[in-house]
């Protein structure tokens, strides 16, 4: 029998800068300690203000943390599974979060990465983080996937399917789904590496429950580092659809759950741009944010890493 109460959850997601002051030094965190050259920074800089100025994504990860709380509360009473957030990169970082889960008196950790799909060097490096910070004081719970949950596949076919009304009729039919998530640097797949299979499966499974083959898949936003990253990317993607004919697609970026640089630059503005250019419609679909049902595919994710307990 699993024991609710005193649990924590600790939701980890990849953190943003509060203020625009803190660019730098977010960006100094994601390289490692290195600090990143005027002219990286300046880059970044602009791109945050192609989207308003700084980006949504921590306003929307505390949405996301409050509707996982209502679901936990709802299923098993207020308090008893408590949700703290935990970023990569940002303030409050994945040890803070774990500092107050043990100041709290919580007995056990579900660790719970707001990104479905698993990699060593995405998902893996949360989950080290949080057992490191946690250094065996309790037992932890941890989360490696959840890329094929059934809801998650609902909710993505549900977004794809709001989004074809966009399209005319006309359109809709040679109307392909491109199913993206964030890229990685290529030395990935020779570590044998699930990722790229991860999303694949999330977009099979989708493509099922929507009775379509009419879809492929690409990485989109890779880092701007010296070494190979995984492609193809989403603009050479659209140059080669474009290149065989097609006039219309749906960008699904399975990848991620929330609106973000990577979502409203690096697609609805750079990956529309290029559309455009290319003489595309493209749309992409609506991220899932905070959805209550995104609420409940995090709340049965939990319940299945405590299942054992
Ligand atoms: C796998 C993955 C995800 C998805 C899974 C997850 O969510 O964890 C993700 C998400 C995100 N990545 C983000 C931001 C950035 N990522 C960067 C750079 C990098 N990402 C990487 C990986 C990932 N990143 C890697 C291996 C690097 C190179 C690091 C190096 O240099 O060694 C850079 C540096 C500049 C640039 O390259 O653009 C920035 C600014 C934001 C927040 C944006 C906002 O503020 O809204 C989000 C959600
Ligand atoms: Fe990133």
């Amino acid at each position: 029998m699993t024991q609710w109460a005193n649990t924590a959850v600790l939701l980890m997601a990849y953190g943003t800068p509060a203020r625009r002051e803190d660019v730098e030094a977010y960006y100094t965190h994601i390289r490692h300690g290195r600090p990143p050259s005027q002219a990286e920074l300046e880059d970044l800089l602009s791109r945050y203000d192609a989207i308003g100025g700084l980006s949504p994504l921590w306003q929307i990860t505390q949405r996301q943390a409050a509707v996982l709380q209502a679901e936990l509360n709802r299923r098993h009473g207020v308090d008893a599974v408590k949700v703290y957030l935990g970023m990569k990169h940002a303030h409050p970082f994945i040890a803070d979060a774990i500092e107050e889960i043990l100041a709290d008196g919580r007995q056990r950790v579900v660790g719970l990465v707001l990104a479905p799909h698993y990699s060593a060097m995405s998902v893996g490096t949360y989950l080290d983080e949080a057992k490191r910070a946690l250094a065996d004081r309790r037992p932890f719970f941890p989360v490696e996937s959840w890329a094929t949950h059934p809801g998650l596949i609902t909710l993505l076919a549900e977004r794809i399917q709001e989004i074809r009304r966009q399209f005319s009729d006309a359109e809709q039919q040679d109307l392909p789904i491109i199913f993206t998530a964030h890229s990685l640097p290529q030395r990935i797949l020779a570590l044998k590496d699930p990722y790229p299979d991860e999303l694949k499966r999330t977009g099979d499974r989708v493509a099922e429950v929507l009775g379509t083959t009419h879809y492929t898949f690409s990485w989109q936003s890779a880092g701007r580092t010296r070494e190979p990253w995984m492609g193809p990317d989403i603009l050479e993607k659209l140059t080669q659809m474009a290149a065989d004919g097609f006039r219309q697609a749906i960008i699904c970026p399975a990848g991620f759950v929330a609106d973000h640089l990577e979502v409203l630059y690096d697609l609805d503005i750079q990956a529309q741009q290029h559309a455009r250019q290319l003489g595309m419609h493209i749309e992409r679909t609506r991220s899932l944010n905070d959805d209550p049902a995104l609420g409940r595919i995090l709340a049965d994710v939990v319940e299945g890493a405590l299942q054992h307990d």
